[in-house]
């Protein structure tokens, strides 16, 4: 598996952008909230921690993954300032098929949404077959994918001002 090879939270501190001249919008999922809830926490301390402004960061609450699109739009139609929008999201397999469809809509919606407003939006959506496999990536044994999608976020931010 992918993750057991690199961990999520491991980054070299020299090999990200300094974040003080960026601003950043996150969208947090409220289904599966003490997973989200720890990838909120994981995003939020990476940005500070390289830069980021606190002033420069604005946080919404969505109920579920499947509305991360329509408030990254939002955000961005209402915010031309941002320089990126990080989307953070825990959905986990039921019984059904919902899970593929909640799945395909957010990586698909987010995909189409960056390239209609020629923004960075960053997929930090765990997409697990049961809690503990979401727990491991939400600050445990394979780190933070908060983590992960705010160093993405500071380093497309960097791209985008530099391209
Ligand atoms: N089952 C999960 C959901 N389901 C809710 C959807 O995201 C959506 O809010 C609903 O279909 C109404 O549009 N959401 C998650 O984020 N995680 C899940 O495991
Ligand atoms: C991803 C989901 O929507 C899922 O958790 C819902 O569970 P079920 O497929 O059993 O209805």
């Amino acid at each position: 598996m992918a993750t057991q090879l690199k961990n999520l939270s491991d980054f070299s501190h020299t090999t990200v952008p300094n974040g003080t001249a960026y601003k950043f919008a996150i969208a947090v999922a409220e289904w599966n909230a003490e997973i989200t809830g720890s990838l909120y926490n994981g995003a939020l301390k990476t940005l500070l921690a390289h830069g980021v402004l606190a002033d420069n960061i604005l946080s919404i609450a969505v109920p579920g993954s499947f509305e991360l699109t329509s408030a990254a739009d939002i955000l961005l139609n209402k915010h031309e300032e941002l320089d990126a929008v990080i989307c953070l999201g825990c959905v986990i397999q039921g019984d059904t098929k919902h899970f593929d469809f909640i799945c395909d809509a957010v990586a698909n919606g987010i995909t189409q949404l960056s390239i209609k407003h020629s923004k960075p939006v960053i997929f930090g959506v765990l997409t697990t077959n049961d809690l503990q496999q979401a727990i491991d990536r939400a600050g445990g044994k394979h780190g933070n994918k908060g983590d992960e999608a705010a160093i993405t976020a500071l380093k497309m931010a960097e791209l985008s001002a530099i391209a």
